[in-house]
């Protein structure tokens, strides 16, 4: 699909979208839960879909309600329907759902699509084994087979690449009974997906001790418990959390295109892009932060500086902002960029470079020089969500019309992004592709 949007006058009030995290993990956690769950708010994008057609794979029985609520029936572990398994263009989802696949003594192939064939997923073939699981992968790419049961024990794991791969063995120890072991953990970065995770796991009652993102301990069973602890409540409920990383190129579009209201954000979320309003709040943008509503405009935006380490996926829309702040903003972490649906630092730099914005890279930090007027530009997403809707809004202002290749990425977190940004008064053009053109 072809996108072209238009210089547009921005004014308006949305709501957020779901968040593809914590759609993701609820679904992970209402398979492992022996009960009903009712999903409420759940997502649509691709990444959700995946994760839902997983546990169903896994054994859960997935009904939709009227409301559009999903009511889950879990299995309390898994109870794998056949051979295979397919995690579509999710990251979070192959390396949340290997570990959980691993409980089960079947052999499974575990596989997936686009981007994500290409990235690295070598964690396992170094893990599992430890955790008496055979795999055989394609040199620490997909397709995974895995032959659990998975064992719990203490382990030393690297979390520098992803936390997600923590997730996911969070999850799976959680599920198997984990008791008085721990999993320790080098250099774990994205830490707030972490919290989500464990904060997660508590609603569904699992309890695991952070011991300062070194260490993940489950508690040792203790004797003197009552033998027979109380029957799980017959239904739970999960409400879907709005999603600050789709938001955030909504905040940015009001900083630069007008002023607009986002409803359906936790502003006390423990989602790691909540920090898109540190970079609101430093590059001057006109901001009113209420617990119901957040609304921002635009303002003489100056350039500011934002460590993104653990917030990666803020990279994207805050490279749009800084495109219109003046100055030189100055964004750490781009270490963390490389193994994303695209390697973002370099697809940044490309796309934006076309709209006269120039990207430096000086090891771990990307230097945006803003600019007075943005040229609109003929672009491209590099099947990436994330950048086909960075190019969007910060085509928003340019001067003159931008188009945007391959825009259907956005389907994999924010199907709804290009009607959200017309609902704002975006002027936003879709033309379909013939798939051989
Ligand atoms: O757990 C999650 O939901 C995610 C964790 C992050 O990945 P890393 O831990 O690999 O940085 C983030 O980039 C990704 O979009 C979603
Ligand atoms: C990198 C992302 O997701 P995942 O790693 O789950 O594919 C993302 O949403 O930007």
């Amino acid at each position: 699909m072809i996108v072209t949007i238009q210089p547009s006058q921005i004014k308006g009030s949305i709501q957020a979208p779901a968040s593809k995290s914590s759609m993701q993990r609820g679904c992970a956690a209402s398979l492992l839960y022996l009960g009903t769950t009712v999903i409420r708010n759940p997502g649509h994008s691709n990444d959700d879909k995946a994760a839902l057609g997983v546990i169903k794979d896994l054994g859960a029985k997935v009904e939709t309600l009227a409301d559009g609520s999903l009511k889950i029936a879990g299995t309390g572990g898994v109870n794998p329907e056949s051979g295979t398994v397919n995690c579509g263009e999710s990251g979070l989802g192959i390396r949340m759902f290997t570990p959980i696949v691993s409980m089960s003594n079947k052999r499974i192939t575990i596989n997936g699509e686009g981007s994500l064939v290409t990235r690295p997923m070598d964690f396992f073939d170094e893990v599992l084994p430890q955790l008496g699981v055979e795999i055989i992968s394609r040199e620490g790419k997909l397709p995974l087979q895995v032959k659990g049961p998975l064992t719990p024990k203490d382990i030393t794991i690297d979390g520098s690449l992803s936390s997600q791969f923590l997730t996911g063995l969070l999850m799976a120890y959680a599920a198997s009974n984990a008791k008085g072991v721990t999993i320790t953990v080098d250099n774990l970065k994205s830490k707030p997906y972490i919290d989500l995770t464990l904060a997660v796991m508590k609603q569904f009652g699992w309890e695991v001790e952070n011991r300062n993102y070194e260490a993940f301990h489950f508690k040792a069973a203790d004797p003197k418990a009552p033998a027979a602890s109380m029957p799980p409540p017959p239904q739970k409920t999960y409400t879907v959390e709005g999603d600050w990383s789709g938001a955030a190129f909504l905040l940015v579009t009001g900083a630069i295109a007008g002023d607009i209201t986002v409803k359906g954000l936790d502003v006390q979320s423990t989602q790691a892009d909540r920090a898109v309003l540190q970079a609101l709040q430093s590059c001057g943008a006109k901001l009113s932060i209420q617990a119901e509503q957040i609304e921002v405009g635009p303002a003489e935006l100056k350039a500011f500086q934002f460590d993104a380490t653990e917030c990666p996926d803020l990279f994207p829309p805050l490279v749009a902002l800084a495109s219109y702040c003046k100055g030189t903003t100055v964004i750490e972490g781009v270490g963390r960029l490389t193994h994303k649906e695209s390697n973002r630092a370099l697809t940044l730099q490309e796309e934006f470079g076309k709209m006269g914005v120039e990207i430096e890279l000086q090891n771990d930090l990307m230097l945006i020089k803003g600019v007075t007027a943005l040229k609109g530009a003929a672009v491209h997403s590099h099947h990436d969500h994330r950048i086909a809707m960075a190019c969007a809004v910060a085509a928003l202002k340019a001067t003159g019309e931008t188009t945007i290749s391959e825009a259907q990425a956005i389907n994999k977190s924010y199907p709804d992004f290009y009607e959200h940004i017309q609902e704002l008064g975006a002027i936003v053009n879709k033309k379909s592709v013939a798939p051989n053109a």
